[in-house]
């Protein structure tokens, strides 16, 4: 029976989506966000240098340039001989975030319109605050502002460990973060907070509460750990994970994506770092089950890269996943398909910090050289459906 892995790579956009003038980084408008021709562009002029060198390197994924052309029409410098399947995806989800980009991947595009708390201060409403406290035990919160989340730290890491308030910020996303010290704070104390604010902000359609444990001193300064979690909404409908769960296959996640899908229609987690992440992958590669989905995302392009606005790393993340992915692919079985796309973009080039509007790449290996043009979101899951022989449901039409 044939299996199928999706690998996410965590908002690697490749420009031309059709509405990104309706999203904002600031008050800039998201047109001409570019993820990938962004990043190749500075790579080949030279600008890019920091632990790599010269122009952007993907001799696997030979795909991106060709997929690159058919979402924006850009001649990214990028090699245009691609040897598998290659496409654009498009997202209609009022959402440019995380949880929009992969339920809409799965097959569900988002039915409702996300809150998003103003870039005022405070960005928070005063009873949703005191709620907070309340649950905390504390006398008040820090931050209740839009922050980058190690900003923020810099700023308030020494203040919270003075008066052991929580460090709540947001972002453009539908998000409410809350850092805390692992040792001080405690990091039980702080996901069990995550956990009882988490249903307060979904019903204000509020997608996720974010905990973002950090260590650290104010003179040497302070890191976030990987005991990062994400307590997100439920999707709105059956996903490709329950789709699959429900025909009686195996549903492995790697790294959030239990996350990001409250656990419906999954089997078993593993997490890690991205490095740790590829070796599960590795892993599912030689024993996942005949018909089994795994379903994997790469968060460090975004967390460590795209919001830090760090081109050269996020171009050496880049050609990391890439000579990953040469060692994975000759080791697939005959009949499996793996797919790699994205869901949403972060430029890193761009101003702000905050995700952009972008379509993202189609590549798939195991099914031949294809050009499937521009396709939808939706159409990945029904893609995917069809490969594993399993029904589909909701809008997206197969590409296979
Ligand atoms: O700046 P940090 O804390 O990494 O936060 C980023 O991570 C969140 C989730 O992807 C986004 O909403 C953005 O705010
Ligand atoms: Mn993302
Ligand atoms: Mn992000």
């Amino acid at each position: 029976m044939p299996r199928a892995f999706l690998v996410v790579i965590d908002s690697v956009g490749i420009g031309g989506a059709p509405d990104a003038d309706r999203f904002f980084n600031g008050d800039l408008p998201d047109t001409g966000a570019n993820t990938l021709a962004h990043i190749a562009a500075e790579c080949a002029a030279g600008r890019a240098e920091a632990g790599r060198s010269g122009p952007l390197h993907l001799p696997t994924m030979d795909g991106m340039g060709a997929a690159i052309r058919i979402a924006s029409g850009t001649d990214a410098g990028l090699p245009n001989h691609p040897t598998g399947l290659h496409g654009a995806a498009t997202e209609v989800s009022p959402g440019k975030d995380t949880p929009s980009g992969h339920w809409e991947i799965a097959g569900v595009p988002v039915p409702w319109d996300w809150h998003y708390f103003p870039d005022t201060q405070p960005a928070f409403p005063p009873d949703l605050t005191a709620q907070v406290c309340k649950l905390a035990g504390t006398k008040g919160i820090l931050g209740n502002c839009h922050a980058s989340g190690t900003a923020i730290l810099a700023d308030l890491g020494a203040e919270h460990m003075r008066t052991g308030w929580p460090i709540c910020y947001t972002s453009a996303d539908s998000v409410f973060q809350i850092a805390a010290h692992e040792e001080t704070f405690g990091l039980d104390r702080l996901l069990d907070l995550c956990q009882a604010v988490a249903p307060l902000v979904h019903a204000m359609k509020v997608g996720r509460v974010i905990a973002r444990p950090f260590v650290g001193t104010p003179e040497a300064g302070f890191t976030r750990t990987q005991n990062r979690h994400d307590y997100a909404i439920a999707p709105p409908s059956p996903t490709l994970c329950d789709w699959a769960q429900a025909a009686g296959r195996r549903v492995h996640a790697v790294g959030k994506i239990g996350d990001i899908f409250s656990m419906r229609g999954i089997d078993k987690v593993r997490k890690g770092t991205d490095a740790q992440l590829m070796q599960h992958l590795s892993d599912l590669v030689d024993q996942a089950e005949d018909g089994s989905l795994t379903f994997a995302n790469f968060v460090e392009f975004d967390s460590l890269y795209g919001h830090r606005r760090d081109v050269s790393g996020y171009a050496r993340h880049l050609e990391w996943f890439d000579s990953e992915l040469a060692k994975l692919l000759p080791r697939l079985r005959d009949g499996d398909l793996l797919l790699i796309t994205a869901d949403h973009g972060n430029d890193p080039t761009w101003s702000g910090t905050d995700h952009t509007r972008e379509r993202t790449p189609v590549l798939g290996y195991g099914v031949g050289k294809r050009d499937i043009g521009n396709v939808m979101f939706t159409d990945i899951a029904a893609s995917i459906a069809a490969h594993l022989g399993i029904p589909a449901q909701g809008p997206g039409k197969s590409f296979l």
